[in-house]
């Protein structure tokens, strides 16, 4: 299959995408005072590369996304993309939810050319550009559907068409496959993975799930307990399509290693 011939290097000097969290904290108002959403955070996403990101509930794996997604302003530090500041909401950075956040009232092809509005494209442009994005997922035959009508995963492909047709720098992606089930994300993996070669986007993969980021990042980033911080990267150079049992490779270490840091053991004598 050509997709073992790949090497998944590539190159990331002329590329966009490039994501500097500098000395990032992020706070929010509490009740007793301020709290710690995100500790001091500084990292690089390089352009075109996948990092999962994976980490206790509450770490604040969101908090750091939707800073990046510029809904959220960090307290202290900076983030810029290319070198800019990260203002606010950008067409640059498409965001995907784990809920697909589609129009019920639109079909498949009128949510993917909402997405292309802000362009102010010719209409029929317009259509033969949500129509190929809505191509590239495999629903073209789906394409005047309603969100209703749809599957889980078939929706979650509408709002992956909707974004790529965007033509996004940064991808983020909060736990996008965490509502479908497992046979359902395995093809999404494969999905996502094509159309990632495709576009090279930057992608930032928000999971709980540990084989989820070994089998699909570049990077590995582990955060620790709240209030956050980086604690662990791995950097997975196996060719993909991988899978634990014939990668004959140190992934089934990592995973240990990573649930480790995620559920630490608890010595049962100490809390006695
Ligand atoms: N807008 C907000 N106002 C106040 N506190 C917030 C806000 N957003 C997040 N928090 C708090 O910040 C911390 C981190 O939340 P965040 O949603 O980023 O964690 P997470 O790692 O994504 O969690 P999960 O894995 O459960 O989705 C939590 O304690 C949360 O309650």
């Amino acid at each position: 299959m050509a997709e073992d011939l790949m090497t998944d290097t590539h190159k990331t000097d002329t590329q966009k995408g490039r994501v500097e969290i500098d000395d990032v904290v992020i706070r929010f108002k509490g009740r007793q005072g301020p709290v710690t959403a995100l500790a001091r955070t500084s990292h690089v996403l390089e352009p075109g590369t996948f990092t999962a990101l994976i980490g206790p509930s509450g770490c604040g794996k969101s908090t750091l996304m939707n800073a990046i997604a510029g809904f959220v302003k960090p307290s202290e530090g900076s983030l810029r993309l290319d070198g800019k500041p990260i203002a606010g909401p950008s067409p640059e950075v498409g965001v995907i939810f784990q809920q697909y956040a589609l129009f019920p009232w639109f079909t498949a092809l009128n949510n993917v050319r909402y997405g292309l509005k802000q362009f102010g494209l010719p209409q029929g442009e317009e259509i033969d550009r949500a129509r190929a994005a809505l191509a590239e997922v495999g629903l073209e035959a789906h394409a005047d559907k309603y969100p209703q009508q749809l599957s889980g995963g078939m929706k979650q492909r509408v709002a992956i068409a909707r974004t790529f047709a965007v033509g996004p720098k940064v991808l983020l992606m909060d736990e996008p496959f965490g509502a479908l089930d497992a046979q359902t994300r395995l093809v999404m993996h494969e999905l996502l993975l094509n159309i990632w070669r495709k576009h090279r986007a930057t992608v930032l993969f928000v999971t709980h799930d540990v084989d989820e980021a070994l089998l699909l990042s570049d990077h590995v980033q582990v955060m620790s307990q709240a209030p956050g911080r980086l604690i662990r990267h791995y950097h997975l150079t196996q060719q993909r399509p991988r899978a634990f049992s014939r990668s004959g490779s140190d992934l089934l270490e990592i995973r240990d290693e990573i649930l480790d840091l995620l559920h630490p053991k608890t010595d049962l004598a100490d809390s006695l």
